[in-house]
């Protein structure tokens, strides 16, 4: 676990802060703790690398909030007169539900205050953008934000914005290199368990939540993990989009696809996002995931010339027709350590070359899924975790 000093932080926020809204806060650093992964690759160049990074943030002194249980953090408190101490901390308080939606509500000009959540790994800025239509941050500061060095880290920015069509909300991503996607399966886990802690519901609890990929449907369960109606793939393949020939009904089943003269076997999938999903290549088909160089590969499928929209790539392994193992080269964020609508063209893929069930477990980086696609109503429905990381505000 990466602690971050006092000296790692090249640019605090203190200056950017009046004496009065020092006076009524502390200020904490957090390290960014999940970042020590060696298995993560990006595909951002070198200097955009993970190591370890640190978020510098602000807290509220009041004794009435309180970061989550256990959350680390070092951190510089002021007193009145703007004295700082430098300190370190593990809390053991448990977050307080309403307290954590005012530390959300409160607003300052240049200054996003934002809650980091992960699911399996795969990690997001979620931002309160319930009063405007329009994200509050762009697509640039998005990409800042999201740098594990220079930034808070996570693979993309997401907003919870106000429902359209009669919707109860409208969810939108940036990927960490800025571009915005349709859909995110594990986003949208963590977009519901961020609306709770908003709008303090508690147990069970489902939305309607408008996405570019149409209505999504995530539940809270008891259990605190997200069930999520993700709807009905899209299988024709100009839709996908991919430029290969479609060879099963209108879909691109098993086609051959020529990366750098090597003939993967590739089935097409869209669950609002473009995936690319193969099991091997004409010469291998039982791959071995954990042998792959995915910085290496991953890039030639991103931006070959059969995907018009850049694609996200599924390596998968096959354990037995209900678990399968799958590593993921996502659009705009590289490496990922999960990917949820990528488990889910996963499965589809799966059952169209005969190689599952309906029902698997899709085993990722960063955990497993469960994935049922439903023959009933054609939906797939994808159930995990969602877990709230720390609390935190930048400057702009
Ligand atoms: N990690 C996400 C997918 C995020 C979007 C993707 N990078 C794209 O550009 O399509 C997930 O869990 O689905």
């Amino acid at each position: 676990m990466g602690r971050s000093t006092a000296q790692d932080r090249s640019q605090p926020p203190f200056s950017l802060l009046s004496p009065a809204f020092v006076n009524s806060y502390s200020l904490y650093t957090s390290s960014k703790f999940a970042d020590d992964n060696g298995d993560r690759r990006r595909h951002i160049a070198a200097k955009h690398r993970s190591r370890s990074s640190a978020s510098s943030y602000l807290r509220f002194s009041s004794s009435s909030i309180h970061p989550p249980k256990n959350l680390p953090s070092f951190g510089v408190s002021a007193d009145r007169k703007s004295n700082l101490r430098i300190f370190s901390s593990m809390s053991t308080q448990a977050p307080a539900k309403a307290a954590a939606a005012s530390f959300l509500y409160h607003k300052e000009s240049g200054i996003l205050h934002f809650v980091k959540y992960h699911g399996l790994g795969n990690d997001f800025i979620l931002v309160d953008n319930r009063d405007s239509e329009e994200p509050k941050i762009t697509p640039e500061q998005a990409v800042k934000l999201c740098d594990r060095n220079f930034g808070i880290g996570a693979d993309g920015v997401i907003f919870a914005l106000p429902g359209i069509n009669g919707t109860d909300y409208t969810m939108r991503i940036f990927n960490s290199d800025g571009s915005e996607p349709e859909m995110c399966g594990n986003g949208v886990r963590c977009f519901a368990r961020f609306i709770a802690e908003l709008e303090n519901f508690h147990g069970n609890k489902s939305f309607n939540v408008h996405t570019g990929a149409g209505l999504i449907v995530p539940e809270i369960q008891e259990d605190g993990k997200v069930r999520v109606d993700m709807g009905q793939p899209i299988l024709t393949a100009s839709d996908v989009p991919t430029k290969l020939t479609a060879n099963k009904d209108q879909a691109a089943v098993k086609a051959k696809l020529d990366v750098d003269g090597l003939i993967w076997n590739v089935t097409c999938v869209s669950m609002g996002n473009p995936h690319c999903v193969t099991f091997g290549t004409e010469s291998c088909n039982d791959l071995q995931v954990d042998e792959l160089n995915l910085a290496e590969i991953g890039p030639k499928f991103e931006h070959h010339a059969m995907f018009p929209a850049r694609t996200n790539t599924e390596f998968i392994q096959v354990f037995s027709p209900s678990h399968l193992k799958m590593r993921v080269w996502e659009r705009g964020a590289g490496a990922t350590l999960a990917c949820g609508t990528g488990a889910c063209a996963v499965v589809v893929a799966a059952v169209l070359e005969g190689r599952a069930d309906r029902r698997c477990t899709v085993d990722l980086p960063g955990g497993p899924l469960d994935i049922e696609w439903r023959e009933s109503d054609n939906h797939i429905y994808m159930t995990g975790p969602a877990e709230l990381v720390f609390y935190g505000s930048v400057p702009l």
